[in-house]
């Protein structure tokens, strides 16, 4: 058996749209920012044996289905590249050419809601593809990886880094050069704060498969952003990301976010992934940053209507939190609940009951301060960049039972 855990990642310039369906190949390249695995992130345990029939996969404890096309892809990539296993501690010898007649049962666990714009998906894979990796002794490199990760799903391959990382749309047909590349690791800007509005949990009715296809089919927006903006934008990206230019990162998030919902928007029929919440949660960071002439933080939002914002230290974290907490305070007036993840932002925003939150004051940019939308969020996250995949060693970790082969508590 072996056990990983992958982060997932939060995209500051979208993926948005394939040239290629069969092997995911973009039709811009993409930047993200990983999120710490110990608030977001996917386990996997895969375990071997010659007794499994058939390849076998639980998600969440629930069984799924592994004959799609995608998961097929990922296996069959990392089978062809399985080596040796020996193990004499345990009395394990596999040898490479048996690895295609053994079948696998797979177990993973998502510590956060699973297709809610939240890029499950994008964990999910890179952590198939790793932990895969690591049972069959695979020696190829990340790059490699992300792009058998890729075939999972195309966010997927940033999740094989931590801290900035970039998808290389790559030029070949074959899309040998479609691969993810690390820009700078998870310390090189640790002063970064990341505080995520889940607004709705539940399942979105447009996945981001499906969203593209049809946005690369209808959309003449997309056309130009893939062609003619991002191309621009993604420099200037890095450039940002290398000289820590909280100022330039910001604005080209924001840009980059609304330009991808505008393309949601253009094409036909209209997809909406965003509601009435999420354009609050703009409308008070726009009026906070234009108030101040320059971004206090940055907001990005994925297929779905879950806020993801980007404070650049701690400080304007907690002034943000305070706002945000403002408009939107806990439906059941529990405070610790509302604050996943790095639950001392709390305390350092000086919001330690409910009537620190009630007795919080309107913010002075906003027009109408007066009405507030209680429950409208479910909860907040406060993370921050995180590593890539690890192994976990510790084997009472695991998600299978090493003596029934099925998942623990199944
Ligand atoms: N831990 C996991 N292991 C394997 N596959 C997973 C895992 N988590 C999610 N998936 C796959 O990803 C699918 C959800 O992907 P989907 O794109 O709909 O949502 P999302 O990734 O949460 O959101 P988005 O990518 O739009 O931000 C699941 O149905 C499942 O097939
Ligand atoms: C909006 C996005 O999150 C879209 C992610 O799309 P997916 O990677 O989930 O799509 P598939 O490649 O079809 O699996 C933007 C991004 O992560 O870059």
């Amino acid at each position: 058996m072996a056990t990983g855990r992958s982060p997932t990642n939060i995209a500051v310039i979208k993926y948005w749209g394939k040239r290629d369906e069969a092997l995911i190949l973009p039709v811009n390249d993409s930047i993200s920012v990983t999120l710490d695995p110990d608030h977001l992130s996917a386990t996997t345990t895969v375990a071997v044996s010659p007794s499994f029939p058939s390849d076998r996969m639980w998600l969440n404890g629930k069984e799924i289905s592994l004959s799609g096309g995608r998961f097929q892809s990922c296996l069959r990539e990392i089978r062809k590249r399985a080596q040796n296993v020996e193990d004499e501690k345990k009395g394990i010898r596999i040898k490479k050419e048996d690895w295609g007649k053994l079948h696998v049962h797979i177990a993973s666990y998502n510590n956060f809601p699973t297709a809610a714009g939240l890029a499950s998906s994008a964990a999910g894979l890179a952590c198939f593809v790793f932990t895969l990796g690591k049972l069959m002794n695979v020696k190829e490199d990340c790059g490699e990886l992300s792009s058998i990760a890729r075939q999972g799903s195309g966010s997927a391959c940033r999740s094989i880094y931590g801290g900035f990382v970039k998808w290389c749309m790559g030029k070949n047909n074959d899309g040998s050069d479609s691969i993810a590349v690390q820009l700078a690791d998870e310390t090189h800007w640790n002063d970064l704060v990341i505080i995520i509005a889940v607004v709705s949990s539940k399942q979105k009715e447009t996945s981001s498969t499906s969203g593209m296809r049809d946005s690369v089919e209808t959309s003449p927006l997309l056309q130009y952003r893939a062609q003619t903006v991002v191309p621009e934008r993604v420099l200037k990206m890095e450039e940002a990301i290398k000289s820590r230019n909280f100022e330039s990162f910001a604005r080209l998030t924001c840009a980059d976010s609304n330009q991808f919902h505008a393309v949601c928007l253009d094409t036909s029929p209209p997809i909406f992934y965003m509601n009435d919440t999420s354009h609050r949660i703009i409308s008070l960071v726009e009026k906070w940053n234009q108030s101040e002439g320059t971004p206090q933080v940055a907001y990005t939002f994925d297929a779905g209507p879950n806020a993801v914002l980007i404070a650049p230290n701690r400080k304007n974290a907690t002034l943000l939190l305070q706002k945000l907490l403002y408009y939107f305070p806990p439906q059941d007036n529990d405070l610790r609940s509302y604050m996943v993840g790095d639950k001392s932002i709390l305390s350092d925003a000086g919001l330690k009951s409910i009537e620190d939150v009630e007795a919080l004051p309107a913010p002075a940019e906003m027009k109408t301060p007066s009405q507030k939308f209680k429950g409208d969020v479910s909860y907040f996250i406060c993370s921050r960049l995180g590593a890539g995949p690890k192994v976990v060693t510790d084997e009472s970790l695991a998600l299978i039972d090493s003596v029934t082969g099925l998942p623990k508590g199944v």
